[in-house]
């Protein structure tokens, strides 16, 4: 199976073009074969490009525990720029097909090539039975939210994908000796109040137009970036007053400025892509 591999600010992908090729097996057992850092070719999961009868492409996105996602911020950057790159369709402005409906996306070409990326990502869901949640609140805003013996205060919202932003200190951003990314994280994805699972958020607010955060990401654990996630994070900050409606963010894995717009409620994330090799993969 003929690949390229692609990160937007480090959340890396197996993509396979799916105009031209044909998966050897179900996605999600490809997905997890491919994922494996170790006996595979080391990703955060797969995304097929795959042609669309409503827009330029259509994504498909999978974790590397091999569930499907609706959604995929650094996912539908990297799409784009392949679309544009690779000649599917040559045009600096594209419809991207996804999970949650066709978003459009603008890119930056410099000698031929897309770097940065700006996309339309839609209107944040803010109804908690839609997000899902159980938790109280349209969305839930600093709703109580106890795992592992320690309280947290969740702000939900939903990008097309679940996301669950806490807001924590310093000690969340340590990650020698105990990485408390790695001990929630799990907890937060998989609390009952969360009936399809959760992406969850930890974040520390630097100033109204700042914050840092990591990313402990539904399906796939700990990753370098996180950008519906990040989009999630802008509203949450909006929802809770403690952030702007224009926020950069720091990622581990870089960064990305995000704008929750008051003129048309939709949410816009600027950031990179980047395709790093091709090669071909051969299924055991
Ligand atoms: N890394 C992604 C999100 C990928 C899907 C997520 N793990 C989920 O299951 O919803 C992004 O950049 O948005």
């Amino acid at each position: 199976m003929r690949f390229t591999k692609m990160h937007g600010i480090g959340n890396d992908y197996v993509y396979v073009n799916c105009f031209v090729e044909k998966l050897p097996a179900e996605p999600a057992i490809v997905s997890q074969a491919v994922s494996h850092r170790n006996f595979g070719i080391g990703s955060d999961g797969l995304i097929l490009i795959c042609p669309s009868e409503v827009a330029d492409a259509r994504m498909r996105m999978y974790n590397s525990d091999g569930s499907e996602s609706e959604m995929c911020g650094n996912g539908l950057r990297c799409v784009a720029k392949y679309v544009h790159d690779h000649n599917i369709a040559k045009k600096s402005s594209l419809t991207i097909e996804t999970g949650r409906g066709i978003l459009s996306v603008d890119l930056d070409v410099v000698n031929g090539k897309a770097q940065k990326v700006r996309v339309n990502m839609g209107e944040p869901i803010l109804e908690a039975a839609k997000i899902p949640t159980t938790l109280p609140g349209d969305p839930p805003v600093n709703a109580a939210l106890s795992v592992g013996g320690r309280e947290f205060l969740a702000t939900c919202v939903s990008m097309g994908n679940p996301h669950a932003t806490v807001y924590v200190g310093d000690e969340f951003f340590t990650t020698t000796g105990r990485d408390l990314v790695a001990e929630f994280g799990p907890l937060i994805e998989n609390a009952p109040v969360f009936p399809r699972r959760v992406n969850a958020h930890f974040v520390k607010v630097q100033s109204p137009n700042e914050v840092t955060m990591r990313t402990w990401e539904r399906g796939s654990g700990i990753t370098l970036a996180c950008g519906t996630g990040a989009c999630a994070v802008c509203v949450a900050g909006v929802l809770t007053g403690l952030t702007d409606r224009k926020l950069l963010a720091h990622l581990p894995g870089g960064d990305l400025e995000l704008e929750w717009s008051a003129a048309d409620n939709h949410v816009y994330m600027t950031g990179p892509a980047t395709e790093v090799f091709s090669g071909e993969w051969f299924p055991a």
